[in-house]
């Protein structure tokens, strides 16, 4: 008989799961997304309910990867709204199946899959698309996915400052308390950018929050938020002027308000960088356009699985 399905909490995610284990899994799975063989890979672009009365929406990312023997499933619900609520604005589940009969093997929260598995997106594109000698990192955001930002862009290179702007000072005062090296704290975010050589954009902002004319000629954005058709982090000028690299072109023509409004060419795909069939203008200002794909998922939590069973 069946076993049944293995449950994983957030905390034995967080147990488990390293970006030095992270970061080659989502390289390899990145570059085979973006050879676009469906003999590899087959992972629809991600469906998506508004929950209008709770200004929310549940996003469905089912996952096949044949050759990894990975079929998976994120349900991941994401809120605009403010009230106070002490729950996270962006709250997930992933199913892993197996492929061959189709039960369920595990069911892993995702709250920390999510975190990880897109600021190791992020650290990915900066690992090509920043300048080399970079030492100024601005963070602006003071979330769950600021805090994962930091953590590892800090761990995989090394800046001689990290800044951080949030709406108010005393949550970027509190998160610049909260990690363990030195951040410096901007009232706006033009003071946080300034000669900044990566940024990370990590907002609910629906409006542009970072302006081109404030950048560093040569910069890179990581711009993770506004990941709604009518949302908005950058603004036109910034997505016109830079080489906008994206993790699927069809989620960043679909999903993003950043590329739709701007009228912004998408020049390549982070996969299409890694199998060197596009190349990586890091001389130039560089955005890359993060929307989240159920292939980062579903081999984060292959890799939750093998680590916790290994542990457990
Ligand atoms: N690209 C991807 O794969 C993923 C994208 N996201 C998106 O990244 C963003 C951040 O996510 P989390 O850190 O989980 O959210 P969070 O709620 O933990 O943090 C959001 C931050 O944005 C700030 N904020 C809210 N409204 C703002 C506004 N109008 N202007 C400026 N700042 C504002 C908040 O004060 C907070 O610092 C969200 O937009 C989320 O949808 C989240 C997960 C994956
Ligand atoms: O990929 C994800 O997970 C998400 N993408 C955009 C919005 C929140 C979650």
């Amino acid at each position: 008989m069946d076993s049944p399905p293995i449950v994983i909490s957030r905390d034995e995610v967080k147990r488990v799961l390293r970006y030095i284990d992270l970061i080659p899994r989502l390289e390899s799975a990145l570059a085979i997304f973006s050879r676009k063989n469906s003999l590899e890979i087959i992972q629809p672009l991600r469906s998506v309910i508004p929950l209008s009365k709770y200004n929310g929406f549940l996003g469905l990312m089912p996952t096949y990867m044949e050759q990894e023997g990975i079929l998976s499933t994120k349900m991941v619900c994401f809120y605009k709204r403010e009230d106070g609520s002490t729950l996270p604005s962006t709250q997930a589940t992933v199913l892993l199946f197996n492929p061959e009969y189709g039960n369920v093997k595990a069911i892993i929260d995702g709250e920390v899959i999510t975190a990880m598995r897109t600021a190791a997106a992020s650290a990915i594109s900066a690992k090509w698309l920043m300048p080399a000698q970079a030492e100024v990192l601005a963070i602006l955001g003071t979330g769950n996915e600021a805090l994962s930002h930091y953590n590892v862009f800090t761990e995989i290179f090394t800046f001689k400052e990290v800044r951080v702007w949030s709406r108010t000072r005393e949550r970027a005062e509190a998160f610049s308390r909260s990690v363990a090296g030195p951040v410096k704290v901007c009232v706006t975010v033009e003071e946080a950018v300034k000669d900044a050589d990566a940024i990370v954009t990590v907002t609910r902002a629906t409006q542009p929050i970072l302006f081109g004319k404030w950048i560093k000629p040569g910069a890179h954005v990581a711009a993770v938020g506004a990941c709604r058709p009518d949302w908005r982090e950058l603004d036109d000028e910034l997505m016109r002027e830079a080489v906008v690299y994206v993790d699927s072109r069809e989620g960043a023509t679909t999903e993003s308000g950043d590329v739709i409004l701007s009228g912004a060419t998408v020049f390549a795909e982070l996969g299409e960088v890694l199998n060197e069939t596009r190349p990586a203008l890091r001389e130039k200002t560089t955005v890359f356009k993060s929307l989240g794909l159920g292939i980062e998922d579903a081999v984060s939590a292959k890799l939750v699985l093998e680590r916790w069973e290994a542990t457990e």
